[in-house]
């Protein structure tokens, strides 16, 4: 259990943090072996009824700083969905909420909140500090975002957005008041991106579902990039991935974007030649992590110094730069002349003239050819020629005592292998030169007198000596003065640097995005995916699921279509065991995430309607790792799924009843599948109680399918088979498809055994077909289906009928015809 929180210190910040060792596997959204956790976030839950609870969470590596409020339920599965998407690393809770409830037991100092137990549990083994109250200050925290606020176009409005979200505010002054007591973190005035997000802007999908749904990490192989990030994360830099990962956990719900990003990935793959070129051009980018760079320039800037390693860190930070903005340049060239909107509108942010300042600005100070090279001693030679010759006297002085001191290094190298008759070798690490000799030359490693520190690495021997210390000694004198020479013109520079912050933030923000859609291009040309459209009607043609079409053999993966509609919200999905019922629905979902990315799909035509929130309960063996009864845990989910459901969310529900006895299950499920076709939300209910079909029979909108298997017997021998088609096919599973007598067929059982089982397995089916029919009920579900769908197919001309008057005419005289006649036979039944 969590640990009591020890009463209040008397300075604040400095209580050791509280963290809940892992007692369950986290979430998707906590897996700090895959990602970067870096975020700082603070959470504010507010006094009322309400359940406001305000989020500010800044991330330590890019400064990139997030606020939103959002009105929660009890189970926090918002706040939970937000904090997740941005890998919190610790946690800042208002000091109370950790003893906020009655103890047990007569315990005075009181149990954790319902949000804290809440973030314990989802973000096991992240600290959770507790900060006083008066830091908690919507003034302060109002004052936080007006000062550090970058001065950009959008500034206005997002100061207007915070405007009174109180919760957001106190959160923010909490995250800055611990950021500077704690990691000395003082930001220069106006250089953070700071946003308001707004909650109904994205998707709701909770962090269990994007778990099993294995939407960012693989289920069962942690490394394994057969996830939906790692299918479409085609991308160069981190900054797209990052905002990948950020969008399939929260997909946009604004339609004008999604079709902004649809065209633009269109335009990509239409034009080989721009893909090509953007392909070419985000290489140069390759692995620049644009946003950190500029959070560390900032930092650096309010940070002067004598220090060797900062100014060494300053002066490869600003060649860095260079490469960036040199990059940036080239992307400018890929995408000029494009059509798209979103792609015009990320050539109008890198096309800014401040970009090429930028590039002047260092040019000035830096020679042409120095760039970033990762490590090595090349690495150290850029940074010691980055700054330009005859720049300043004494750099050059001290430059050519670096010069001089490598030249004796290597001389003594020479000497030395010379005098001994040894092929001797130079290395270089962060610590000076060694020498090495492979270990053939010198067997045991009898070096002649005057080598020291001889070890072996490998194939090699490695040894220093005493005049080789001495030089390295004089080689590490000289680089340290170059550095602080360099570093003090480098940071006139970076002043002069620092006012285009904003429009580097803006770049970078643009090159994530192109970076993003390039690999939804990518994907699509590499799997034949289908742009998606976005109606009243999820219809897919022909759909294939995405992950699972990369790791099966090719041709083995069968496509199946879906149709879901107002008058068909409710879809039953049937089969035996194995047969591909929860395959078909996790396609479903993870295709309508694609298209809510503005990434193509996997299918022949793909049509969609926007969702609120992806409600789902998937089985896995995960709930016996929490200890918790199935039966329990269904319940659970599925009172949450209802209260959150609206009529724009999709729900996946995956056998339940599982956890009970079959008479139990089946009512409990005809009880949940009820309570969901009245919230009239796109439901995908797969389950193995055949009765279901018949017990929810009565609601029009409730639409029948099953997987499609056969049953054969193989020709060498006695024995049956099974084939799992995969195939989905319209109606309920038939008694007669039955697969204990089907199989029970095949086997070699005595032929009367066999009539007798089929005749009354015949007549009960037979009996329930009549009961159904009689049912009044019955008849009146079919009269309102055929009317509903009717509904529904005139709809959809209405929506976007490509057909000519003469066409349209018939076509309805057609439809016509048909539904007289099948509201008839409801009549005469
Ligand atoms: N459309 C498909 N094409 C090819 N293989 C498929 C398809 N659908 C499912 N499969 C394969 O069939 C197997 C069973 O699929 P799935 O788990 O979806 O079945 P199920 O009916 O949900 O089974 P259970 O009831 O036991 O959970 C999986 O290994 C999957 O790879």
């Amino acid at each position: 259990m969590f640990s009591q929180p020890t009463p209040r210190p008397a300075t604040a910040f400095s209580r050791p943090s509280t963290a809940r060792p892992p007692t369950r596997m986290s979430g998707v959204t906590t897996q700090p072996e895959d990602h970067a956790v870096n975020y700082v976030v603070a959470v504010l839950e507010g006094r009322g009824v309400a359940r406001e609870v305000g989020i500010a969470a800044l991330d330590k590596d890019t400064g990139r700083t997030v606020l939103l409020q959002v009105a929660d339920c009890q189970t926090y599965v918002k706040t939970l969905h937000h904090i997740g998407l941005h890998h919190p690393g610790t946690l800042l809770v208002l000091d109370s909420a950790l003893r906020d409830r009655p103890g047990g037991g007569g315990n005075a100092i009181g149990a954790p909140s319902l949000l804290v137990e809440a973030l314990q549990d989802e973000f096991p083994g992240v600290p959770i500090e507790p900060i006083p109250r008066k830091y908690w200050n919507e003034t302060a925290g109002r004052d936080f975002v007006t000062q550090l606020l970058i001065e950009d176009d959008e500034r206005p409005a997002t100061l207007m957005a915070v405007q009174e979200k109180y919760f957001a505010l106190s959160a923010a002054s909490a995250l800055f008041k611990y950021l500077e007591a704690r990691s000395n973190a003082v930001y220069s005035a106006r250089s953070l991106r700071i946003q308001y997000i707004p909650v109904e802007g994205t998707m709701l999908i909770d962090a269990d579902s994007a778990r099993n749904l294995e939407l960012i990490n693989n289920l069962t192989h942690k490394k394994s990039t057969h996830s939906l990030f790692g299918l479409l994360n085609h991308t160069f830099t981190p900054m797209a991935a990052r905002i990948l990962r950020a969008n399939i956990l929260a997909p946009v719900t604004n339609l004008s974007s999604i079709n902004q990003r649809l065209d633009a990935v269109q335009e990509l793959t239409d034009t080989e030649d721009r893909f090509t070129a953007i392909k070419d051009a985000l290489r140069g980018l390759k692995g620049v992590d644009f946003d950190k760079l500029i959070a560390a320039l900032i930092v650096s800037e309010a940070r002067p110094t004598t220090n060797v390693k900062i100014a060494e860190q300053r002066v490869g930070q600003m060649l860095t730069l260079r490469v960036a903005v040199r990059a940036l340049k080239a992307v400018r060239d890929a995408v000029k002349g494009c059509r798209s909107d979103l792609l015009r509108a990320i050539e109008r942010l890198i096309s800014d003239e401040r970009i090429d300042q930028l590039d002047e600005l260092i040019a000035e100070a830096l020679n042409e050819d120095a760039g970033a090279v990762k490590s090595g001693v090349h690495n150290k030679n850029m940074k010691v020629y980055a700054v330009k010759a005859n720049y300043n006297r004494l750099l050059d002085v001290a430059r050519e005592t670096y010069k001089e001191d490598i030249a004796e290094v290597y001389a003594l190298q020479r000497r030395l292998a010379e005098e001994h008759d040894l092929p001797i070798d130079l290395q270089w690490t962060e610590n000076g030169f060694y020498f090495t000799v492979k270990k053939d030359e010198v067997p045991n490693g009898r070096f002649p007198k005057g080598f020291v520190d001889v070890s072996a690495k490998g194939t090699k021997w490695i040894c220093s000596s005493m005049d080789l210390k001495k030089w390295n000694a004089r080689v590490k004198d000289a680089l340290n003065e170059t550095m602080l020479i360099s570093d003090q013109i480098i940071q006139d520079v970076l002043a002069e640097v620092m006012e285009h912050v904003a429009v580097m933030w803006k770049a970078s923000e643009a090159i994530a995005l192109l970076d993003m859609i390039w690999a939804f291009a990518h994907a699509s040309i590499l799997h034949s995916y289908v742009r998606p459209e976005f109606t009243s009607t999820l219809a897919i043609k022909g759909g294939r699921h995405p992950i699972l079409e990369v790791v099966q053999p090719p041709g083995m993966l069968v496509a199946n279509d879906v149709y879901c509609s107002d008058g068909t919200s409710f879809q039953l999905v049937q089969g035996p065991n194995m047969s591909g019922k929860s395959t078909y629905i996790r396609q479903v979902a993870l295709l309508v995430i694609m298209a809510m990315l503005g990434s193509f799909v996997p299918a022949e035509y793909a049509s969609f309607r926007l969702h609120d929130a992806l409600l789902t309960r998937l089985s896995n063996d995960d709930d016996a790792e929490r200890n918790l009864s199935t039966f329990a845990t269904e319940m659970a989910t599925s009172a949450m799924i209802l209260g959150l459901a609206t009529d724009k969310s999709l729900i996946l529900i995956d056998e339940l009843g599982r956890g009970t006895s079959p008479h139990e299950g089946i009512g409990v499920c005809h009880a949940l599948a009820e309570e969901m076709i009245r919230t009239n939300a796109f439901v995908f209910f797969t389950t193995h109680f055949n009765d279901l079909s018949a017990t929810l029979g009565r609601y029009p909108t409730v639409c029948n399918l099953h997987l499609e298997v056969n049953t054969t017997r193989q020709t060498t021998s006695t024995r049956f088979n099974m084939v799992f088609q995969h195939k989905i096919r319209d109606g309920p599973m038939e008694e007669q498809d039955h697969y204990g007598l089907e199989l029970a067929k095949l086997a070699d059982l005595p032929d009367d055994l066999l009539a007798t089982s089929a005749r009354v397995a015949e007549n009960l089916a037979n009996r329930e077909r009549e009961r159904r029919a009689k049912s009044e009920g019955g008849k009146v579900g079919t009269r309102r289906k055929l009317l509903i769908r009717l509904k529904d197919q005139l709809t959809q001309i209405l929506e976007g009928s490509d057909l000519a008057d003469a066409e349209l005419a018939s076509y309805l005289a057609e439809l016509q015809k048909k539904v007289v006649q099948d509201l008839g036979n409801t009549l005469t039944a």
